[in-house]
């Protein structure tokens, strides 16, 4: 666990999760640090950063009124890997709140380079207050607290998914109508496994990391087949800037779909522009069947980042081995599956293929809801909006029934979600009333809306950007 002893004694601490060492702060704060302002901090990271760019040059962001420079060997280091770069240039206080142990902080020393002048410290504004006490609040009523036995029931209900699945393939794997109603069910066990791999790597369920690490690699990699280390790195930056353009991976979808009218720039001369032009200009058309594709491509994606010969891997060696064994074994019990409980290939492949399928359909249409069709801004737009507004604006939430909840894995309050990624599901409801009412006192716009209406509102936002296309191919 990347957690240091408190003790300022000991000067280095090797974290057994990550195998780092870290160097822990000796001192306070040195005489005649240097002072920075928030035009220096910016210049650090004037474009889009690279691993190679901001190992080789200072990467600042300011955390709590505090510089440090993200540049140079900290990426290497930092056991949340490249997302920190997502905050370079900015105030990342509140990016780093969410995402780290209190422990944490003490690390931070190590890549102290100074103050913000006292004149750049901005007063907290009102609504940085009122989320404030709402943290602690959250904190004092044990918001962040798991229940365990809930959990214990969502992964006994989630797996039994899977051996009805094999058992009506055992049972009735010789009829079409058996393959694809195991197939379907299948779908359903790799859907909801994802949620729960979702929020044992958001570290919702346990204090202890390390556990919820290890959770996440039987359901995330065992069960669901997706790498539970290429997961973090894709969603870790997108909840760090959700809806950026050019920086949230989620909307980065061309040359299938377009999010907004600025991925239409520089549409007319992209080097797979024939592809793009054809998809974007049919996009409404072509999401639903689309959708199905991204199970088939988000499982390659995690075999491809666990090759043995992959740049990846480097990083945290133990962790990776783990990785691969678990994907490997994913692949063994659902092949073998298929392929012992069929009567011959072709069904074996139509249960595999129909499982892919669905299941991609499944988790693409909540993913989609829950962002797509809302605002998207420019990385300059997003760097003058508070985190937290950013996470309500560009989310949208679905009006919590049994149904939906489940569904979506709890993802129905993206809103709260987003704001406090680690607390546990279950609790996400109590956290719900009390967002609304704040973003109703500061007029931040707080969107919620049924399935089907969400659903209706992505396609409306691919409709209007697909005529904008169209312009743009005709000039
Ligand atoms: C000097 C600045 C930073 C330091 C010293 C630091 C340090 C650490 C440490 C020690 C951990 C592992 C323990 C823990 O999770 O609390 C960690 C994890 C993480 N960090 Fe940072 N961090 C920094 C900045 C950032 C920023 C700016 C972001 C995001 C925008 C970020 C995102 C993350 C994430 C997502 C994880 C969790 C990885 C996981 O889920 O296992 N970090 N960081």
């Amino acid at each position: 666990m990347c957690q240091p002893p408190n003790s300022k004694q000991n000067a280095r601490f090797t974290c057994s999760e990550h195998k780092v060492t870290i160097l822990l702060p000796t001192a306070a704060s040195p005489i005649g640090v240097r002072k920075f302002t928030w035009a220096e901090i910016q210049k650090s990271a004037p474009n889009k950063i690279d691993l190679a760019t901001a190992a080789a040059q200072p990467c600042y962001v300011a955390i709590h009124g505090k510089v440090y420079d993200l540049g140079g060997e900290f990426v290497s280091w930092h056991p949340g890997g490249a997302v920190a770069l997502s905050q370079i240039g900015n105030d990342a206080s509140a990016a780093f709140d969410v995402f780290h142990l209190a422990a944490t902080h003490e690390t931070l020393a190590n890549f102290y380079v100074g103050d913000l002048l006292e004149t750049e410290v901005k007063k907290p504004s009102a609504w940085a207050q009122d989320i404030a006490e709402l943290r602690d609040l959250m904190d004092k009523t044990g918001m962040y607290k798991s229940d365990k036995l809930w959990y214990l029931g969502k992964v006994a209900s989630t797996g039994s998914l899977a051996l009805l699945s094999i058992g009506i393939l055992y049972l009735w794997g010789h009829t079409l109508l058996g393959v694809l109603t195991a197939a379907t069910v299948m779908a359903f066990f790799f859907q909801q496994s994802g949620w729960l791999a979702h929020d044992f790597a958001h570290h919702q369920v346990f204090s202890n990391r390390l556990h919820n690490t290890y959770a996440a690699y039987i359901i995330g990699n065992l069960w669901q087949g997706f790498s539970v280390a290429w997961w973090k790195h894709k969603h870790s930056t997108h909840h760090s800037v959700p809806n950026v353009h050019e920086a949230d991976p989620d909307i980065d979808t061309l040359p299938f779909l377009a999010w907004s009218e600025y991925a239409l720039e520089g549409f007319a001369d992209l080097s797979d522009g024939a592809l793009a032009k054809f998809m974007v200009a049919y996009q409404p058309i072509i999401y639903f069947p689309l959708l199905s594709f991204a199970r088939l491509t988000w499982a390659i994606q995690s075999v491809l980042w666990n090759l043995p010969n992959s740049t990846k891997l480097a990083r945290f060696p133990t962790l990776n081995r783990i990785e691969q064994v678990a994907i490997l074994g994913h692949y063994t019990w659902y092949l073998g599956a298929a392929f012992t409980l069929t009567p011959n290939p072709l069904y074996a492949l139509i249960f595999l293929l129909s499982s892919q399928c669905i299941c991609g359909f499944l988790l693409a249409a909540v993913f989609s809801v829950n962002h797509n069709g809302m605002p998207v801004y420019t990385p300059e737009q997003s760097k003058n909006m508070d985190y937290y507004e950013l996470s309500i604006v560009t989310g949208r939430n679905v009006e919590p029934t049994m149904f939906n909840n489940w569904f979506t894995g709890g993802l129905n309050f993206q809103i709260e979600h987003h704001m406090f990624p680690t607390i546990p599901r279950h609790n996400l409801p109590r956290v719900q009333a009390l967002v609304e009412s704040l973003c109703k006192k500061h007029n931040v716009p707080y969107h919620t809306t049924s399935l089907m209406q969400g659903l209706a509102e992505v396609v409306g936002r691919l409709a209007s950007v697909a005529g904008k296309a169209r312009k743009i191919s005709k000039q």
